[in-house]
């Protein structure tokens, strides 16, 4: 099975905001035809208007594959419209934090093949990373199209177990954000130390694109890129006598950021 299966049998997106239209943006950009895709969404934004897509028409009787992208709250108003493909042969796909597969089984019948996705929008770009796990309904060959069809738009990872999607929402799902912020805080202090804020930015950003990029491709691991950056008693030791300070520093920080966003995706499991 490859892409070419999902544009033949059709690609139904419900929802199509920021996390579905940065995997639609992938999947286009890398040459899914746009024939292929029918997308739901009360809303659909200018850039949707323009990608040429079938928006709010007749649904095909039995898609490829249904990719939920609704937020977690707007989930009850939002399946019922999808209740009708559940005929067995339709794969469905939720990237909903918190939402569990027990949720969409009730919604869609308990026989309907569901995979649970957690992915993030860098997919926008190809460089996304997702994590799945199916429910029993769920062949090996469906999750071998869903690993397909993500990993056209970055990394996919098979989780184990359910739970372990609180902790991937927390670290993957939630990752970019802290990423941006981290520019904007470099940035920020550049600033305060008498830079221009474009100048400021524009190395900020460089530098957290570049790393990324760096500890992606090289041999070494980020600790030992980390400490090829760090002269002995020179600037970078200063900054990271800060930054690494166990109880105020990044440590103790990420841990309580990671932490409290794996909590609120078990909440939101919670309803
Ligand atoms: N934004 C992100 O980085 C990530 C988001 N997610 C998940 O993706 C889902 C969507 O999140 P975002 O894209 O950020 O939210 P969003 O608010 O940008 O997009 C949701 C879209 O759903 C549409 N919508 C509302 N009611 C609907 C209905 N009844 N039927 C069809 N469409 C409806 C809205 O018009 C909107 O375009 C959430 O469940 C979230 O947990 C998962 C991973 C990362
Ligand atoms: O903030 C959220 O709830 C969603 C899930 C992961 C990223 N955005």
């Amino acid at each position: 099975m490859d892409m070419d299966f999902v544009a033949e049998k059709g690609l139904v997106l419900l929802g199509c905001g920021k996390m579905g239209g940065a995997m639609l943006e992938g999947w286009l950009d890398r040459g899914l035809p746009p024939s292929s895709v029918w997308v739901i969404d009360p809303k659909p934004s200018d850039w949707l208007q323009s990608t040429g897509v079938t928006i709010n028409g007749d649904l095909p009787e039995a898609p490829g594959i249904v990719l939920i992208a609704v937020k977690p709250q707007m989930m009850g108003d939002a399946l019922p419209a999808l209740k009708d493909m559940g005929n067995g042969t339709t794969l469905f796909i939720s990237v909903a934090a918190g939402t569990p597969i027990s949720a969409f089984e009730e919604a869609l019948g308990a026989h309907s093949p569901i995979i649970r996705a957690m992915p993030n929008t860098p997919a926008a770009v190809g460089r996304g990373i997702t994590s799945i796990i199916g429910n029993a309904h769920a062949s090996s060959g469906q999750l071998d199209l869903a690993e397909t069809l993500l990993k056209a738009v970055g990394q996919v990872v098979r989780l184990e177990n359910e739970d372990q999607m609180d902790a991937v929402t927390g670290v993957s799902g939630s990752g970019p954000a802290y990423v941006f912020h981290m520019i904007e805080c470099m940035a920020k202090a550049g600033e305060a130390e008498g830079l221009s804020p474009e100048l400021a930015m524009q190395l900020a950003q460089a530098t957290v694109a570049g790393a990324g990029a760096l500890a992606e491709e090289a041999k070494e691991s980020p600790r030992e890129l980390r400490v090829n950056v760090t002269s002995p008693n020179g600037t970078t030791q200063a900054g990271l006598e800060v930054l690494m300070d166990e109880e105020n520093g990044l440590p103790a920080l990420m841990r309580r950021t990671v932490g409290a966003a794996a909590n609120r995706s078990r909440e939101l499991r919670n309803g």
